[in-house]
């Protein structure tokens, strides 16, 4: 008999009504002949409520005693959701995290699914009854209470779909699906019919807070079809599965992330090991990097940015200082910010997308801070006050809120894509990765490769004013150039850096498009190196795991390889180093991380 998962978020069980909707739900579900497992969120805002009690008694609560406190709302929805059932006839147990066997490390409020047991579920799912876990918790090995991080009961989920080896895992939810964008913003929002786990992994990961990101690396490495459906009626949903819609559209969504900071390195040494050294502490401190930037290096020395949660400035700050401490530089910091993105696979063939990114937000006067992209996305950061208007001018924009084909009113299609081969058999390589993993949320890392095809052009001494780097891209996408990596730097006295990818034969039209589209500037500079590589680690969670970045940075500093340009994205980290570097560079990342 197939086995489906029903997850009930916070909304969806705020009261006996939307608890016995629920559950009437499972039941039908289970009458049509399947088993099914319900996994339950808090009701309605219960986690935040204890997380303000704790807060009126402690400013440092310790975070086990934090876990032993937030998993107590799940364990209260899920026997309600049980009594539920049972008023409507059918048979159910309610059991929390630590019943079912779901084991985690021992990193109390963020803790990582090492394993889940499936006997009891099984046993009770055989006898007829139906199954109501607790989200988001677990317990460590010394049965300590542990829970997943916030809207961790969408892992859960897809966790449990994925060791019961279930048909389907349905996200239920108070919106109709996945849409466009966060439709609190954007009343326009459209819903989405279908997204590819790279783009949810993107979206998410990038503030789509409909799902969490994690959740969306079980369903991609453990291959379960997710479905994200409204609570409220019987609408369709989104099914999140292996491929886009066809045809993919140019842009799937748009995601934004509020609270945002940036923490710059100023005139760090330009040399090997400076990237591993500020990667290693920073992910020693567990801070999670998001975009991250570093320039080409001038006279020696190289500017490198990131940005961090708002939160974490602070400790980001510290080990910002022992890192210049040691490696010489300055830091500064940028807080207030708040990063846009956009998503979507049909950007891998079409020319037009930053370019057009770039002018609608100049078109609104929002002046770009940094710029990150990877192949299917491009982050930008902004002023965080502008964050919910620039979100809703580059989602009507791009037309997404009429629903219509986003075709940008710059660039061209590139049918002959000059672009290094992306996955291998992907599906393949991870199934053997995940078999050899000892926890189940452990990095899947299944391709390593390198891109000599490329070269770098960076121009210099631009002014910092909205507009500028869509000039540039407009200039280059319409003349049907394909850029492959965008990275701007945090400005500096009021001037910008802008260093781009394309291929190598089209560097010399593209400095000409530079050149035109500058103008009469006397100041701008443009210089281009056509030795470059890039070599990408393609795999799952890979910038939720913030070793991954450390590592990488560390083996090529061991190599004595110098990182000129580096992009990152949940599905990929991608360095520029010298061309001749990129045969040493691979036989050593290929070590590091265990793939032939
Ligand atoms: N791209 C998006 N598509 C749909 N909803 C989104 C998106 N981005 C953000 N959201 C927000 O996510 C909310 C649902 O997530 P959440 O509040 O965690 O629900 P639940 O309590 O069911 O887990 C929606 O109400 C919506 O405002
Ligand atoms: N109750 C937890 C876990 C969760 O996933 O909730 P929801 O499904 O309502 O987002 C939280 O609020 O973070």
């Amino acid at each position: 008999m197939s086995i489906v998962v029903q997850k009930f978020g916070g909304t969806s069980v705020a009261d006996a009504e939307r608890i016995s909707r629920a559950a009437l739900r499972a039941v039908e579900t289970k009458r049509a002949g399947h088993q099914v497992v319900m996994v339950v969120s808090a009701r309605g805002k219960k986690t935040d409520e204890l997380v303000s009690l704790a807060s009126e008694i402690t400013k440092k609560p310790r975070p086990r005693e934090m876990d032993m406190l937030l998993s107590t709302g799940e364990q209260e929805s899920c026997a309600l959701m049980a009594m539920a059932v049972h008023e409507l006839g059918e048979e159910a147990i309610s059991l929390t995290g630590a019943q079912i066997g779901v084991k985690t490390d021992g990193s109390h409020t963020k803790a990582r699914i090492i394993s889940i047991s499936t006997q009891r579920m099984k046993d009770a799912l055989d006898a007829g009854q139906i199954v109501i876990a607790a989200g988001f918790q677990g317990v460590d090995e010394n049965f300590d209470i542990t829970t997943l991080g916030r809207g961790g009961s969408d892992t859960t989920a897809a966790a449990l779909a994925a060791v019961l080896d279930a048909e389907l895992c349905e996200i239920y939810t108070d919106v109709e699906g996945v849409f466009t964008t966060d439709p609190r913003v954007v009343a326009d929002a459209a819903k989405v019919e279908q997204v590819s786990y790279d783009e949810m992994l993107e979206l998410a990961s990038l503030g789509a807070g409909v799902m969490h990101s994690r959740s969306i690396e079980f369903a991609k490495k453990y291959h379960v079809n997710l479905k994200v459906k409204p609570s409220y009626s019987n609408g369709p949903g989104t099914l999140i599965g292996p491929v886009p819609v066809a045809p993919a559209p140019m842009v799937t969504g748009v995601a934004f992330v509020r609270n945002e900071a940036r923490v710059s390195l100023i005139d760090v040494p330009d040399q090997p090991g400076v990237m591993s050294e500020v990667f290693s502490r920073l992910s020693e401190n567990k801070i999670p990097v998001d975009m991250v930037v570093q320039n080409v290096g001038v006279n020696g020395t190289a500017d490198i940015s990131f940005t961090v949660a708002e939160d974490d400035l602070e400790k980001a700050l510290q080990v910002g200082d022992a890192a210049t401490a040691s490696l010489g530089g300055t830091v500064e910091s940028l807080g207030n910010m708040s990063k846009v993105s956009v998503v979507g696979h049909g950007m891998q063939t079409h020319t037009g997308v930053a370019a057009q990114m770039f002018s609608i937000l100049a078109e609104h006067d929002v002046n770009i801070n940094m710029v990150t992209t990877s192949e299917i996305k491009i982050s930008v950061l902004i002023d965080h006050d502008l964050c919910e208007k620039a979100t809703r001018a580059i989602h009507s924009g791009f037309h997404l809120d009429r629903k219509e084909t986003a075709t940008p009113e710059i660039g061209v299609a590139s049918p002959n894509i000059p672009r290094a081969r992306t996955d291998r058999d992907a599906t393949k390589l991870e199934e053997d990765i995940v078999s050899r993993l000892s926890g189940m949320e452990d990095t899947v890392v299944s391709d390593i490769y390198g891109d000599d095809s490329q070269a770098r052009v960076t121009i210099t001494q631009l002014p910092d004013t909205p507009g500028i780097a869509a000039r540039i891209f407009a200039a280059v996408a319409n003349g049907g150039i394909l850029v492959d990596m965008i990275i701007q730097n945090a400005a500096q006295d009021g001037r910008a850096i802008i260093s781009l990818t394309v291929p190598s034969d089209d560097v010399g039209q593209c400095i000409e498009l530079l050149r035109t589209a500058a103008g009469d500037n006397p100041d701008v500079q443009f210089s281009f190196d056509q030795r470059i590589g890039k070599l990408s680690v393609v795999g799952i969670g890979l910038r939720s795991h913030t070793d991954v970045g450390a590592r990488m940075f560390r083996t090529l500093a061991d190599n004595s390889i110098n990182v000129q340009m580096v992009n990152t994205s949940e599905i990929k980290v991608s360095v520029v180093v010298a061309a001749e570097e990129i045969d040493k560079a691979l036989t050593a990342l290929r070590g590091t991380f265990g793939v032939s």
